[in-house]
């Protein structure tokens, strides 16, 4: 299989200024691989750095040491030291991020959020305005919500709006950091399905996930993290334990 994501000896310290300058070491050197049409989910106890390897993926945290490297359709491109006007064409073209958060400019609507992102992912006004209603039909976003103003929509319209933007016209590479966490179940079998629907597309998706039943039906592999380390890889039973 095509390899999308390639990391390697990926580390990440931050410095308390706060607390006397205390060092909290996050990652201690991870390499990790993700293909095309692979769903990666990170396991572990909280504070593995599951999240931290996310956002230094996507470089809203900029690694100490290490590389992340993502092939794309111009060769491939080492985001660790990439400079922040590529890196932000790359984030719009190439690598989608849903948190459990959704920031978006004051006084707009789901609808032009979505759209602007289906834009940035090449696509014209028209057929991106097309394409995000249908990716908020896909999260099942009631209409009448499509041009209210983002600040007002609840944790659970925010975070199906997230996921909205972070699908529609998919990235080669989506990282999902807790995608599900604020839906209701009859939104989160959407989101699932949705999120599960993009390997036939070939999209790589590598995730959190708190819920196991998200990772054992969506994952194609599991990494575990613990104290920084990747400490195993393989299927969600062979590292989740079959019982679990
Ligand atoms: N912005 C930050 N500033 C300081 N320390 C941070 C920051 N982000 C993460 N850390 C620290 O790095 C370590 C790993 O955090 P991270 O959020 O990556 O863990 P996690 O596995 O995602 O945890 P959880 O499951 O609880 O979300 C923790 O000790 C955390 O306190």
């Amino acid at each position: 299989m095509e390899q999308v994501l390639t990391v390697r000896g990926l580390r990440k310290t931050f410095t308390l200024h706060t607390v006397d300058g205390r060092q909290v070491v996050s990652l201690r050197g991870v390499d990790l691989d993700v293909a095309a049409g692979e769903h990666v989910a990170v396991a572990g106890p909280s504070g593995a750095g599951k999240s931290s390897l996310l956002r230094c993926t996507q470089r809203s945290y900029v690694p100490d040491a290490g590389s992340v490297v993502l092939r794309t359709e111009h060769g491939p491109i080492d985001l660790a030291g990439l400079p922040d006007r590529d890196l932000a064409r790359l984030r719009g073209r190439n690598l989608g991020y849903v948190s459990q958060f959704l920031a978006t400019p004051p006084r707009t609507g789901p609808a032009e959020v979505v759209a602007a992102a289906a834009r940035r992912r090449g696509l014209d006004r028209e057929p991106a305005r097309d394409a995000a209603a249908e990716a908020l039909r896909g999260v099942g976003l009631d209409e009448g919500l499509w041009d209210v103003d983002c600040g007002v929509l609840s944790g659970g319209e925010r975070q199906r709006v997230n996921l909205a933007a972070g699908t529609v016209r998919p990235p080669q590479l989506l990282l999902l950091d807790e995608p599900v966490s604020a839906l209701d179940p009859a939104n989160r079998e959407l989101a699932l399905q949705l999120i599960g629907s993009l390997r036939d597309r070939g999209v790589a998706v590598l995730a959190v996930f708190h819920d196991l039943d998200a990772i054992r039906r969506l994952a194609t592999r599991v990494v575990e993290l613990a104290d920084g380390h990747i400490v195993r890889s393989g299927s969600a039973d062979e590292v989740l334990g079959v019982a679990a």
